[in-house]
């Protein structure tokens, strides 16, 4: 919480006001100034339709003073709302927080004259950029800074570069992190502020301005000029890095009123266009503005192009400034009033403003990808080109001589023919350079696509889990209710019936997800018509090349274009690398998604621990030894800050993956961003929402697996077990970062094999220790790792209690009168639970440990098996106990485990057949979850001995299983006292 608080911090939406000059054709109209500012930060608007002597009216005034961050009205100059509006952003920006400013407000009110200005008084952008310069070179002896700028327009809900007039329709495109991204825009590095003012300049002139009926030079279109500020520090260290800040300046478009600007055909288009945009505009505000801290608040910004270019500047990570502006004349009144109360709402909005940086680990992951495959394309060239030398060399002594005896006969070095043959050569491989820029930058869209569904997906699942877990809470209570006896009157039914209605953020996810999947599908299809595509001038491509070298007239002439086509080649290489580092971006982003979704979860369960942990101090409440110790070992595990080490660790690895693991992985992505959701028919989407996020989470994540049970209770277990243990178990599966999962032949670990793999010292192998390469780093692993399996050890040990004494008994007194006695007073109606507790005594310790004559007992109350009903008590108070298992805040077991778990406790007979027909020691065969039920069911059946004889309540963890004199007569009263015991156990602990 701390991190998140550090890392983020809120900035208030500053809102300024500007009121320009009333204007000549204001003036014409007999316009009169309602707009009068007070003081520093209050705007008094007046009614011009107010007569200020009627009473009756004035009680329905629509005079009203609005306050704003500052006010500036028509005396400011240029320079003040330059320094009392942007100025304090340029310290950010260069600090790698984003920025944005934003000029507001109805047609003809000043938003170009404040941004762009004139050339005696330049506006915000000039200004802007000058500081900014400045300020760079400032710093620029321990810094390297790189600035660029890009500049576009949002004419008729079409973005275009206005940097680039030839270039295509420009895109917007959600990044994996939310962050729009243009797609295709031309960014344009600067080194100082003579060339971005030329490059501003350029734009303008392209930008459309029309005269209207109400501004001669009217703005058609919303204009957005970004600058991105990268600064690097000097320094070479594995810590440095990169801060990119982007200042977005923004000239909107005015909002008009027909009959005011009287406008017809295009302008009156434009103006619609213009309009709606704003209305989305002023939507979002609204909706910002209500939605105070909640973050989880709708707000569409999908309305328009304009709000999505938007969305960070107004919600997200930005500092921002609105400059609202307004006529101060009596005939825009209206205007000006809605104005005004749109900005008042901005007021309202904050952002979340954290600095971007890149750390230099990731851009050398990057590169080394990049450079290591150039070398081999490199290589293989070279190769190629050496053997084509031993071939020229047999085949023909002196290439000059045929360049001598070719200018002898006149042919000129390339025929027509050749030159044909060559542009078409050249065409194919553009062409299809080009298809796979596309495809990459679908490619990068799917994957987007596939982040935000699945974190949707999450969000659904999450709440309907939770909502899953309340049901049944509820049904188990009611059950229980009846069970006992307790039954009140119609309680339960009705209520666990009642619905919770659907929150906010559900629906929304819900609502998302629709457009998600048709956009899947719309991208799907343009891939298969671009692969297709691709294929053909690939094949194209290939045949021309075949061809070449029959065309050409001489061998040195075969052999430069043979070389051609390899330089082409290699840009199509070059492409294709460019595609798997973008890929590789998005699997970390993505990668940073989940793990941002366990630490949520820490927190969560941190919270909860604490929270019970302060309950149980306020109460002084009991709580077991072993749960105690667990508790003293967690906080030593905190105050040690192992996971925080964890996560550094975790965050230097990628800086030492080599480009291999991601070649493969990006075809991963891509492949199952197809397969999830719906692209390829023939592969059937997953059934669990989670799996694409998860499974990847299970080999991305630093594995965490807990001790096998088998461990923990049986020391003396045959060798085969124990070998198969160390197969099955033992054996680390972890994430091998140089290869991806199917080349290393590997499953996906299942939680338990995921979790065992961290807790095993033995979990980092060689290839880690290479990854690694930094000794204290490789210490370091293997100290968090066997501190953690401390903790482990305890939690085997707390989940194996009941059983310890059991093993103990037989150690200290193998022979001993007591389980003699205990024998010789068993009814044949216990035989399923004798059975299975004879079993499980069996498995804690040695069979050769007992006498001949207790086994001889023990065997025949092993084949005794009648399907008594006690077998459905046991069952029921399985089903409790489970239920009570698993509502401890110490389960920290993974979903999936449970529902293993949940299903093993549903098949009782099935399992304790098993149990009973079992070797003594426990088969590599049997699987893992049987000594658990085992354990589970003897537990059950030692705290039911024991509370139906036991006075006390609060002795179940000392219980001694010699106080048990089981009789028919008690066993009688179990089906009673056994379930009232249970359920107070339940619910005390
Ligand atoms: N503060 C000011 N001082 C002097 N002149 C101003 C001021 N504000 C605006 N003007 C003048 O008003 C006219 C309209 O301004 P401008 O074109 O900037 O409006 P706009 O809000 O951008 O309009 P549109 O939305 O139609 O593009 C221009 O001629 C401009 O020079």
């Amino acid at each position: 919480m701390k991190d998140h608080k550090e890392k983020y911090s809120f900035h208030q939406f500053t809102v300024a006001l500007r009121v320009r000059p009333i204007n000549a054709s204001e003036l014409d109209e007999d316009a009169s100034i309602v707009a009068h500012k007070l003081g520093e930060q209050m705007m008094v608007l007046m009614d011009p339709t107010e007569c200020p002597v009627d009473l009756h009216k004035g009680n329905r005034s629509r005079e009203k003073t609005f306050i704003f961050d500052v006010v500036l009205d028509t005396e400011t100059s240029q320079e003040d709302v330059y320094e009392s509006t942007t100025k304090d952003l340029i310290d950010g920006v260069i600090s790698g927080y984003n920025a944005t400013v934003f000029a507001y407000g109805p047609t003809g009110v000043g938003k170009t004259y404040t941004m762009l200005g004139t050339d005696c008084e330049p506006g915000i952008y000039i200004r802007t950029l000058n500081d900014l310069f400045k300020a760079i070179e400032e710093t620029t002896d321990s810094m390297d800074y790189t600035v660029s700028m890009s500049y576009l327009e949002i004419y008729n809900e079409i973005v275009r570069d206005l940097l680039n007039p030839s270039s295509r329709v420009l895109e917007l495109r959600e990044d994996s992190k939310g962050a729009i991204q243009i797609t295709g825009i031309t960014e344009c590095s600067t080194s100082n502020a003579d060339e971005i003012m030329e490059l501003l300049r350029k734009g303008n002139k392209l930008r459309t301005q029309e005269p209207t009926g109400a501004n001669k030079t009217s703005s058609r279109s919303h204009a957005v000029l970004q600058v991105t500020v990268r600064k690097k520090t000097r320094v070479n260290n594995i810590h440095r890095g990169t801060f990119s800040g982007k200042l977005f300046m923004i000239d909107l478009a005015g909002s008009e009123r027909a009959s005011q600007t009287q406008n017809r055909g295009k302008r009156m288009k434009e103006g619609a266009h213009i309009n709606r945009s704003l209305l989305a505009l002023g939507n979002c505000i609204t909706a910002l503005s209500e939605r105070g801290g909640n973050r989880n608040h709708h707000v569409n910004f999908r309305d328009s192009k304009l709000t999505r270019l938007l969305k960070d500047s107004l919600g997200g990570n930005s500092r921002t400034v609105m400059i609202a502006h307004i006529s101060p004349a009596s005939t825009s009144f209206e205007e000006s009033r809605a104005t005004l109360i749109y900005a008042c709402r901005a007021k309202n909005i904050k952002t979340r403003v954290k600095k971007n940086l890149q750390n230099v680990s990731y851009h050398i992951a990057q590169y080394t990808s990049i450079i290591s495959e150039l070398h081999e394309e490199i290589e293989r060239l070279k190769e190629i080109v050496r053997q084509q030398e031993r071939e020229q060399k047999i085949k023909i002594p002196n290439i000059l001589n045929i360049q001598e005896r070719q200018q002898e006969t006149g042919s000129s070095f390339w025929s027509e023919e050749m030159v044909n043959l060559r542009d078409q050569l050249v065409g194919a491989f553009k062409e299809q350079m080009e298809m796979r820029r596309s495809l990459m930058q679908l490619e990068n869209t799917n994957i987007e696509l596939h982040v935000d569904t699945s974190r949707h997906l999450i969000t659904i699942a999450d709440w309907e889990q939770d909502k899953a877990r309340q049901d049944s809470k509820c049904q188990h209570e009611s059950k229980s209710l009846k069970l006992s006896g307790e039954i009140m009157m119609d309680i339960g039914d009705e209520e666990s019936e009642v619905d919770s209605p659907e929150p906010q953020e559900v629906i929304v996810a819900r609502e998302e997800l629709n457009m998600l999947l048709t956009e899947q599908k719309k991208t799907a299809i343009l891939k298969a018509e671009l692969l297709k595509r691709l294929a053909e001038t690939k094949c194209k491509a290939s045949q021309l090349e075949q061809l070449l070298p029959r065309q050409g007239s001489s061998e040195d002439q075969q052999e430069v274009l043979k070389l051609l086509c390899r330089v082409h080649e290699l840009e199509v290489g070059n492409t294709e690398l460019q595609a798997k580092a973008l890929c590789k971006d998005n699997l970390l982003c993505q990668k940073d998604f989940v793990i941002l979704h366990y630490q949520q979860r820490r927190a969560l369960r941190e919270q909860i621990i604490q929270e019970q942990r302060g309950l149980i101090e306020e109460y002084n409440l009991h709580v077991p030894s072993d749960l105690e110790k667990l508790y003293q070992l967690y906080s030593k595990d905190l105050e040690e800050r192992t996971l925080n080490r964890l996560q550094q660790l975790h965050s230097i690895l990628p800086s030492t993956i080599t480009n291999d693991s991601w070649s493969d992985c990006s075809g991963l992505i891509s492949e199952r961003s197809i397969l999830h959701f719906g692209m390829e028919p023939h592969q059937k989407p997953s059934s669990n929402s989670r799996t694409s996020v998860s499974s990847r989470a299970r080999f991305d994540l630093p594995p965490i697996v807990f001790e096998s049970d088998s461990d923990s209770y049986s020391s003396t277990s045959s060798p085969a077990s124990a070998q198969s243990r160390q197969n099955t178990n033992l054996s680390p599966t972890c994430f091998h970062p140089l290869k991806t999962p199917r080349q290393q032949n590997l499953h996906y670990p299942s939680p338990k094999e995921a979790v065992q793999n961290v807790l095993s010292p033995n979990s980092l192998d060689s290839e880690h220790r290479r990854i690694l390469s930094f000794p204290q780093l490789i210490k370091e692993a293997e100290d968090i790792v066997s501190g953690t399996k401390n903790i482990s050890l305890v939690a085997a040990r707390r989940r194996s209690r009941v059983p310890v004494p059991e093993s103990s008994l037989f150690t200290a007194n193998t022979n001993g009168p007591m389980l003699h006695h205990m024998l010789e007073n068993m009814n044949t109606k216990d035989a399923p639970s004798v059975s299975l507790w004879l079993s499980r005594m069996k498995k804690a310790t040695s069979v050769e440990r007992f006498s001949p004559e207790f086994r001889a007992k023990a065997d025949f109350w092993m084949s005794v098996q009648p399907k008594s009903k006690n077998q459905l008590v046991d069952k029921r108070a399985l089903k409790i106990k489970y239920r009570d298992r698993r509502s401890r805040s110490y389960d920290a077991i993974p979903a999936e485990f449970l529902k293993t778990k949940a299903q093993s406790v549903q098949r009782p007979n099935a399992d304790s057949k098993t149990h009973s027909k079992a070797t003594p020691n426990n088969g590599p065969s049997e699987t893992l979850m049987k000594p658990r039920f085992s354990h589970t069911v003897s537990s059950i059946i030692t705290i039911c001995k024991a509370t139906a004889s036991s006075e006390t309540e609060h002795q179940e963890d000392t219980l001694q299983i010699q106080k048990v004199k089981v009789t028919p007569q008690i066993t009688a009263q179990w089906d009673n006292t056994v379930r009232n015991k249970i359920l107070l156990l339940s619910k005390r602990v």
